[in-house]
């Protein structure tokens, strides 16, 4: 059965031959460290918040998409870090977008998107992020050592992605990565389960940072990955839907969740 991670896939391998890379880094400021972010944050859980304008399981997530204004306010709530989609036939997304949120937020930039190819390592620096997205599902074992080793390199930190035990097993065997983001949605059905995170996380080891990622919209969600000495949550859908960054962080961490 063809998956979406497949047709993703099949379309980056497309989009490779036509990938210019910038001869230079297209911003001034420095590189900020994701890790250090999320280990330091305000919150009780480093926050990832994502910009994301359209995504295969919910379609258009809002009309009034202005990326720059939306990190602003990001890093207004105490964001810990931004994910910025930069894929644009699934998500909508685009670099651009990126290199502009980078050049007006101090918040440490992930660049979410599907990396097969040492070019695109070498492009999302170029562009202006600070980390990258290597997601296990998608690349064999010593590719995903060899994009780690040279987004590190680079001077990037490198989140790793996983949604199951054996994906789990391949980085561990091959890399330490320094942030690990468990995925809880499944991508047969797109259904999110945050028990995806309980089952892995016990098999992570404690150094490296841990991030839950998808289906988390409130604070019994929240609750539930605090108990499991989970470092960071990746919230997309939940903040790009909320009119009120502020009040749906509270809703997270500080108001208890209506009955
Ligand atoms: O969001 C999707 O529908 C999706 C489908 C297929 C592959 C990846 C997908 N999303 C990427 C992400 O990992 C999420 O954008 C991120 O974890 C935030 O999730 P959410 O808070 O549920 O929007």
């Amino acid at each position: 059965m063809t998956t979406i991670l497949d047709r993703i896939v099949e379309k980056k391998k497309e989009e490779l031959s036509s990938l210019i890379l910038p001869s230079e880094r297209l911003v001034t400021r420095s590189k900020y460290s994701l890790t250090d972010s999320i280990r330091n944050s305000q919150h009780p859980l480093g926050i990832i918040a994502e910009v994301k304008k359209a995504s295969p399981s919910k379609g258009i997530l809002t009309h009034d998409f202005n990326p720059v204004a939306i990190a602003k306010s990001y890093q207004s709530i105490g964001a810990a870090g931004i994910s910025v989609l930069t894929d644009q036939s699934f998500f909508q997304g685009h670099a651009d977008y990126l290199t502009a949120i980078k050049s007006e937020v101090t918040n440490p930039i992930l660049r979410k998107d599907f990396i097969i190819h040492e070019k695109e390592v070498s492009y999302s620096e170029r562009i202006g992020a600070d980390a990258i997205l290597l997601i296990a599902a998608i690349l064999e074992s010593s590719q995903l050592k060899e994009l780690h080793t040279q987004a590190v390199e680079l001077g990037m930190d490198v989140l790793v992605e996983v949604h199951n035990e054996s994906e789990l097993e391949k980085v561990l065997s091959h890399i330490t990565p320094h942030l690990i983001g468990v995925n809880n949605r499944n991508l047969s059905t797109f259904d999110t389960d945050l028990t995806t995170t309980k089952r892995l996380q016990q098999y992570i080891p404690k150094e490296i940072t841990l991030i839950s990622e998808s289906g988390i919209h409130s604070k019994n969600d929240v609750d539930k990955l605090r108990e499991l000495n989970v470092n960071g949550i990746l919230v997309g859908e939940g903040f790009m839907t909320s009119q009120n960054k502020q009040q749906f962080v509270d809703s997270l961490f500080y108001v208890s969740d209506k009955k």
